[in-house]
């Protein structure tokens, strides 16, 4: 009997009833008088009691569930129900036949975020206590402006870690020139360098030559370590003027040299060393001792027409000056046959 009772004064099934708000002047018990009219009106309609019960069980559902249409921005997605429509089975959803998915809704999850203001304890405080007590949020104090730590709700991503601020840097000492003279200015920005001009002394790394990439790789020298006595002031002052290193007797005109000729003047069998170089003869046996590419080197073009070679190693090097003392003629192709006929 006293289920009965119950269930005619819809006591039973019945979840708490959502807070109202009270106007002035209203009674005290005026959910319960509320919910006893629709019972009332139910009985006239000729509807059961049970079914005015359900109803008032559904009712305060969806009244709750009511702020959450339409639903917020998914934070996560996942499937419910193994995909077998929506979690709500009092609203048009559950007619749904295809696999859906549906969103996690955290109405009470705290988005955590970050400042962009250092929260250094030492420096400016415990900001989370701040922020916590709600005292000195705002524009005007945005060090205080940091979110109360709250930890990630299940499913959201951790923030990301602070990166390091400027204040937190350690701060340079007094006189350097990382210190910036104003007041209130952000520090430079660490390892750039210092500014040009301004005398720091620490110019070397902005006076460094920059890396190239075009330059060729330097070869290996060939230069030979020269006999004292022999170096190129020596060779200069040795062939000044009026000197005379030809290797022939005083006051002999300048030959007409040709290749037959040429060709015997290699150095060896006691014979001088004679190249061609642009056309001209030169005596180049006194220079070997002098030669900074060594002896051997430079008799690679006794007997015979050294301009390519030469050209090849050092064509910078002003060869008629410092072989005019050496000079032996003009290099003149072989001379013709002579005609035997006109003897007749
Ligand atoms: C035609 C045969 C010659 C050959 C094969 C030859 C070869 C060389 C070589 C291999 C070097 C060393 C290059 C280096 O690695 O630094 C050299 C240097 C030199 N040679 Fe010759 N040379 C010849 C003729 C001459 C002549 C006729 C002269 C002068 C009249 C001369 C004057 C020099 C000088 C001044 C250097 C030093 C160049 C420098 O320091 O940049 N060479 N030579």
């Amino acid at each position: 009997p006293n289920f009965v009772r119950n269930l005619q004064q819809g006591r039973l099934g019945s979840p708490p009833r959502p807070p109202l708000i009270k106007a002035p002047g209203d009674e005290d018990d005026l959910p319960a008088k509320l919910d006893a009219n629709i019972v009332a009106i139910k009985k006239q309609d000729g509807l059961g009691v049970a079914a005015a019960g359900r109803e008032r069980s559904a009712a305060p559902k969806r009244q709750s569930d009511e702020p959450r249409m339409p639903p917020p921005r998914p934070l996560v997605l996942e499937e419910k129900d193994g995909g077998q429509g929506g979690p709500r089975t009092d609203s048009g959803y559950d007619e749904q036949t295809t696999p859906k998915a549906w969103a996690t809704i955290l109405l009470d999850a705290q988005v955590p975020s970050f400042t962009l203001s250092g929260a250094e304890p030492s420096s400016s405080g415990d900001d989370n206590t701040a922020a916590a007590s709600g005292a000195g949020v705002g524009i005007n104090n945005p060090s205080a402006a940091v979110t109360k730590n709250v930890p990630p709700a299940p499913g959201l991503m951790a923030p990301p870690p602070r990166p390091p601020t400027l204040r937190s840097q350690p701060r340079p000492a007094a006189g350097s020139p990382f210190l910036s003279p104003a007041p209130g200015r952000l520090l430079p920005v660490p390892n750039r360098g210092p500014l040009l001009g301004g005398g720091s002394g620490l110019t070397s790394s902005t006076l460094a030559p920059p890396p190239t990439h075009s330059s060729k790789p330097k070869k290996p020298s060939k230069q030979v370590a020269l006999q004292p006595g022999h170096s190129p002031l020596d060779w200069a002052r040795i062939t000044g003027p009026g000197a005379n290193l030809r290797g022939l007797p005083n006051n002999s005109p300048y030959l007409r040299v040709t290749p037959s000729m040429l060709r015997r003047q290699t150095g060896r069998k006691g014979t001088d060393a004679w190249t061609v170089l642009g056309g001209r003869v030169y005596n180049i046996g006194p220079y070997v001792p002098f030669h900074p590419g060594g002896g051997p080197e430079l008799l690679r073009g006794a007997g015979k027409d050294g301009t390519q070679l030469f050209g090849e190693i050092h064509p910078w090097v002003n060869y008629e000056g410092m072989l005019s003392a050496c000079l032996i003629g003009l290099y003149v192709p072989e001379e013709p046959p002579k005609d035997d006929e006109d003897d007749d």
